[in-house]
């Protein structure tokens, strides 16, 4: 146990690729948490796509032992948070584990929408913040420049911001002591009955789900007997640890520590994020404030392109589900594609992050359906629906009305682009609550728009027309009823389930129009025409005709070349992989998608 005013707990905030990681890995290498040789690049993310997309996922923590310029030797753990809009709810956890943040901003970008996000969720939590600006070897670097954003923006008191380079080591001592002399030492009360904090967990195959804490009240170690409040599971601890970062048993866990315990739990569900741990003999009276069970926003359906991948399909997301709790998903079945799941996520980026893991670490072939929003529809008999998948709306003639999910968005921009920024808003029925100059050269602009808008191609939108300077940051404030209708697209006459959508009424010849389109160029010509309609309940509202395929393609091969004929064929069979015939049509994996890219205006 280590005694509380030698204890500093905290968290890095930034956002992506400003140099959280790098920095965290400076921050080891110093306390010698790892030697060099040791060291993986970025040992705080873990998984491989992490380390390939360059985001981090999964929060951690790690235990950094540190002697201070004043002697006395401190204990420094680091919560890792996720950089990402879609993980606001555990990022919001792992700052309630923390009495201080770092804020890296890097110094030739300035501010963006998700650090100020996460400023702001800091500050609710009353910490400490640490302004590091970071990339000050950068030709470009301008840490004036940030250091006034800092100030103008957040209200902070930047003079004593600590330039910094995480990837030459700059700074990085004058980092740790601001920890030990500005971040307060954790304060809670080792006697009374055991509060902790869960900020995240995993599951490990031979321990069960193992949540990760923060103790606030109280003490937990072997043996003991504890009760998760939001469930009320009960269980008892095997072990008690810490990370160093490879996670070490110790015999007590105090108020103030952060580590892991294990206590054969089997479901990661019992082990949710924001939840808090009492003791089962002597439980606390209320729990820790804040928790909340997190509610995917998207969802989409997931088919194997082989239908005999079912059951693989299925064990895939029960593997990924035990250590990810905010993934949700229950079996589908599509006329079109057959047997599959329809999963939820907590936005676009979890979604994309699922389907790549569960191609690549699972070797399955998914066709993947547009995502959609979660609808609320109320009946005319005034019973209410929650319908996350367009089949599942009811007939038009038993809805009264239907609403859709709203977000409040803030995007950073440098000014020159307010005027496209603007223009995509009002074109995604965006409606304008204000603007905030940030900086000689930069603006916030604030808008209200539909959940559905923005996981329709709203980023990659605002990324072209801003050259990817732009960052957005969302909220999710709550439903408001809108002309919605359910459009159908029919292939060779047959409505396709898996290509219906729910869009905005003055939309919807618009997306018809671009749809049938785009599906006339992806789907590959068949052995007679195929027209392509999109519909609103028998309304056609658009049409296209793929006329029938005429050419062999062995035509052109004249005889004996038979590594040219098979290559061909092969060559083919390759295109083939990723179709699904839905009735006489072979329909590629890119049509079921194509809904998502011809929003473009
Ligand atoms: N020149 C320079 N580059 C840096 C510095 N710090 C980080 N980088 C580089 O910036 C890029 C992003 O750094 P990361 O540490 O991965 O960023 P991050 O904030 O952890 O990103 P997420 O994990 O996605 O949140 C990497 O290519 C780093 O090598 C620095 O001080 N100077």
């Amino acid at each position: 146990m280590t005694e509380q005013k030698n204890i500093r707990n905290f968290c890095i905030i930034a956002h992506i690729d400003h140099g959280k990681s790098t920095l965290a890995d400076r921050l080891l290498e110093y306390t010698g948490a790892l030697s060099k040789r040791e060291m993986v690049d970025q040992v705080l993310d873990t998984m491989e796509l992490e380390r390939e997309r360059g985001i981090t996922i999964k929060l951690q923590a790690v235990r950094l032992n540190y002697r201070a310029r004043d002697g006395r030797e401190y204990v420094l753990n680091l919560i890792d948070t996720p950089g990402h809009v879609d993980f606001t709810y555990e990022v919001s956890r792992s700052l309630a584990a923390c009495e201080g943040a770092l804020l890296v901003v890097d110094a030739a970008q300035g501010i963006e929408a998700q650090t100020l996000a996460n400023v702001y969720l800091a500050l609710e939590h009353n910490l400490e913040i640490i302004p590091v600006i970071n990339k000050i070897d950068l030709p470009n670097a301008e840490p004036q420049r940030v250091r006034r954003e800092i100030e103008d923006v957040i209200g902070l008191d930047a003079g004593e911001a600590i330039l910094a380079s995480a990837k030459t080591g700059v700074g990085t001592e004058e980092i740790l002591e601001a920890i030990v002399r500005r971040i307060p030492p954790p304060r809670g009360d080792r006697e009374a009955p055991l509060k902790a904090l869960i900020f995240d967990s995993i599951f490990d195959s031979y321990r069960g789900a193992i949540p990760y804490i923060r103790i606030v009240e109280g003490q937990v170690q072997k043996g003991d007997r504890i009760r998760f409040m939001a469930t009320g599971a009960e269980f008892e601890v095997n072990e008690v640890g810490i990370f160093t970062p490879a996670p070490r048993q110790v015999t007590t866990l105090a108020a103030g520590e952060v580590g892991f315990l294990s206590a054969s739990i089997k479901n990661v569900k019992d082990t949710r994020v924001g939840d808090t741990i009492t003791s089962a003999t002597r439980p606390a009276r209320e729990p820790l404030p804040g928790y909340r069970k997190v509610m995917p926003m998207v969802y989409c359906g997931l088919f194997p392109v082989d239908s005999e991948q079912f059951d693989n399909l299925r064990d895939a997301l029960e593997k990924l589900q035990l250590n990810d709790a905010s993934l949700s998903f229950e079996p589908e079945t599509s006329v079109a594609l057959g047997f599959g799941f329809r999963c939820g996520f907590l936005g676009l980026l979890h979604m994309e992050i699922i389907q790549e893991r569960l191609e690549r670490e699972y070797g399955l072939e998914l066709i993947t359906t547009a995502p959609s929003v979660v609808y609320r529809v109320v009946r005319t008999d005034g019973g209410v629906e929650m319908v996350d998948n367009p089949t599942a709306l009811p007939a038009p003639n038993l809805i009264d009305h239907i609403e859709e999910p709203y977000v409040e968005a803030t995007i950073m921009t440098p000014r020159e682009y307010v005027g496209p920024v603007m223009e995509l808003c009002q074109g995604k029925r965006g409606t304008f609550l204000n603007m905030d100059y940030l900086s000689e050269k930069r603006v916030a602009l604030k808008y209200d728009l539909p959940l559905a808008e923005i996981i329709y191609d709203f980023f990659d939108q605002l990324k072209s027309r801003t050259r990817g300077y732009a960052s957005l940051d969302y909220e999710v404030k709550g439903y408001r009823p809108a002309e919605l209708v359910k459009m159908d697209i029919l292939i060779n006459n047959e409505v396709v389930d898996a290509l219906s959508v729910i869009t905005h009424r003055d939309q919807a010849y618009h997306r018809g129009r671009a749809l049938v389109e785009r599906l006339r160029q992806l789907i590959p010509r068949q052995l007679f025409d195929v027209p392509i309609q999109a519909a609103i309940g028998s309304r056609i509202i658009a049409r296209e005709t793929i006329p029938a395929l005429r050419k062999n393609v062995l035509a052109k091969c004249y005889g004996g070349d038979v590594t040219r004929k098979r290559k061909l064929l092969e060559k083919q069979k390759e295109g083939k992989k990723r179709m699904k015939q839905v009735g006489t049509v072979d329909i590629p994996q890119e049509a079921f998608m194509a809904v998502l890219k011809v929003g473009k205006s």
